[in-house]
């Protein structure tokens, strides 16, 4: 068998990496059909939507729908459909930690994949490239492999391919166009490197191949695991340091910068936060974990569990500095959190920083007024309903509001509490937001973005994480 020349895709998951990644293929190849098929019809009607209110906040997305969709880019919940027509079809469903049973709270829950592996099994009937997008556990090629040859008619074949999605939210489109690598991982057989070949022909259309990496299935399915993993591990470092910053008088910024010069260290991701959040780091880690400790190597699970425990100690450090900074209480005490998703320019929540602060001074019985330029409100309150277990929502709306603005949300406050870095935070006019304050006026700055300076000299009390009362 020669490489075949893929002339229509099938995504399954319409989710955060399904649409834009299939809705860039779409756009940079003309020539092949591409169908984004999902189970939850909400989710597809939004990206069908004539006035484009697509599922997704993600700058640049609409662009590329409008140029693509009913051209040669489709959404549907006709999964069999689309499954049957493709003879590429990508598995990007989610992959959430497992909540019970064997592995829980570690391991990642395959039931989604498998779902659609049998899916696929049930009513292909041609051969396919499946290929895992998704993030999953090193070897669950092999599974889906079992699965779909256990099901293959006579004269179909199924090939795997691993090529998982380095994409970051908030600069989905931009890194899309321009990836740093795109990485493909097949059996080193005949068959498995022509497949290889297939979906390298796809991404060649824009990608230079010199980006274009392929490995072994294994390699690529760990790759993923260890790029998040040393991602994160990068933050919790930098995090750790800036509570030595804090206790010494030395500014965190300035040592990132510092270290930074370091061409071997590089000056990205290593500013100084609240903690990470986001679906993939703390998951994904959690998953190297449970790989470690299941290949029996309790010293490298225990380094890699590390990275997530900084995490948490650094929110929950966050959280006491607030209250201990409030004269050792908040009770009573009226709070504006601004931001709530887990990072800048996007809607998403999933794990976001701010929903444990928002938890912790619920639980000290302060009052909350959260703003946000893009969460849905209703995502806001699933969230605080998911992370107060056995509080009745109407009592959380007791001591939680949500404003139409930052200014509205910090009016008659005595602090304002920085959870995302939205650019429209640093720019808003801090001197109304002073004169609409209760004094003391307090800032606290979790996400090192506004210039504290400039606040004090207006009259706030700015705590900024990262710098000392000495810096
Ligand atoms: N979010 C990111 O930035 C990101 C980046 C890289 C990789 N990943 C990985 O990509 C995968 C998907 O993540 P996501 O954020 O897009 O998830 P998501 O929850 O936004 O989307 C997944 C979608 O799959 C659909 N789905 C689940 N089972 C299905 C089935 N059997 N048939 C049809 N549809 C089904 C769900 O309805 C959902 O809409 C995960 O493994 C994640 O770890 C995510
Ligand atoms: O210097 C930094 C950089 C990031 N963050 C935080 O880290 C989290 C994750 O940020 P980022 O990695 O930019 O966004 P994600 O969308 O979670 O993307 C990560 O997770 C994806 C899912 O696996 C991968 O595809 C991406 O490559 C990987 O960057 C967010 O809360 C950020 O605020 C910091 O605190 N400091």
């Amino acid at each position: 068998m020669a490489p075949v020349s893929v002339t229509k895709i099938c995504c399954i998951g319409a989710g955060y990496v399904g649409g834009p990644t299939c809705a860039v293929i779409a756009l940079k190849c003309p020539h092949i059909q591409v169908t984004i098929v999902d189970l939850n019809q909400a989710r597809v009607d939004a990206w069908n939507s004539p006035d484009f209110k697509l599922p997704i906040y993600e700058p640049g997305l609409v662009d590329v729908v409008k140029q693509a969709r009913g051209r040669n880019l489709f959404f549907s919940t006709d999964v069999d459909k689309g499954i049957q027509e493709a003879d590429l079809i990508f598995v990007s469903v989610n992959t959430p930690t497992k909540k019970s049973g064997v592995g829980a709270g570690f391991a990642a829950d395959l039931n989604y994949v498998e779902s659609a592996t049998r899916r696929i099994a049930a009513v292909a009937q041609s051969s396919k490239i499946v290929v895992e997008k998704s993030t999953v556990p090193c070897r669950t090629a092999e599974s889906m492999r079992t699965i779909l040859e256990a099901n293959s008619r006579p004269g179909t074949r199924f090939d795997i391919l691993s090529n998982p999605e380095f994409l970051a939210e908030g600069t989905a489109i931009e890194d899309l166009f321009k990836p740093d690598r795109v990485l493909i991982g097949s059996l080193q057989t005949p068959e498995g490197l022509d497949a290889c070949q297939s979906l390298a022909a796809v991404y060649a259309n824009w990608v230079p191949t010199e980006r274009i990496l392929t490995v072994g299935l294994w390699s690529s399915e760990l790759s993923k695991l260890a790029a998040n993993a040393m991602l994160a591990q990068r933050i919790s470092s930098i995090n750790a340091l800036s509570a030595i910053c804090e206790a010494t008088g030395a500014n965190i910024d300035e040592v990132a910068h510092a270290i930074g010069f370091d061409s071997r260290i590089g000056p990205k991701f290593l500013r100084a936060s609240v903690g990470f959040g986001g679906s993939c780091f703390q998951k994904d880690i959690l998953n190297l974990v449970y790989l470690s400790e299941s290949l029996h190597l309790p010293q490298v699970a225990a380094y890699w569990r590390q990275v997530v425990d900084m995490n948490e100690y650094q929110k929950r450090r966050f959280s006491k500095t607030v209250v201990d900074t409030l004269f050792n209480t908040i009770t009573g005490k009226h709070i504006a959190v601004l931001g709530f998703a887990f990072k800048a320019d996007t809607g998403d929540t999933r794990e976001s920083p701010a929903i444990t602060l928002v938890r912790d001074f619920l639980q000290e019985r302060a009052y909350v007024t959260i703003y946000d330029p893009q969460v849905d409100e209703a995502q806001i309150w699933l969230d605080l309903a998911e992370a107060l277990p056995g509080v009745p929502l109407e009592n959380i709306k007791k001591q939680v509001t949500l404003a139409p603005s930052a200014l509205d949300a910090c009016k008659n406050k005595e602090a304002v509490v920085i959870a995302t870095e939205w650019k429209e935070f640093r720019d808003i006019d801090w001197a109304a937001v002073y004169a609409h304050m209760n004094k003391p006026a307090f800032v606290f700055d979790g996400r090192l973005l506004v210039d504290a300076d400039a606040l004090r000299k207006i009259g706030f009390k700015v705590t900024t994480i990262g710098r000392g009362q000495r810096a």
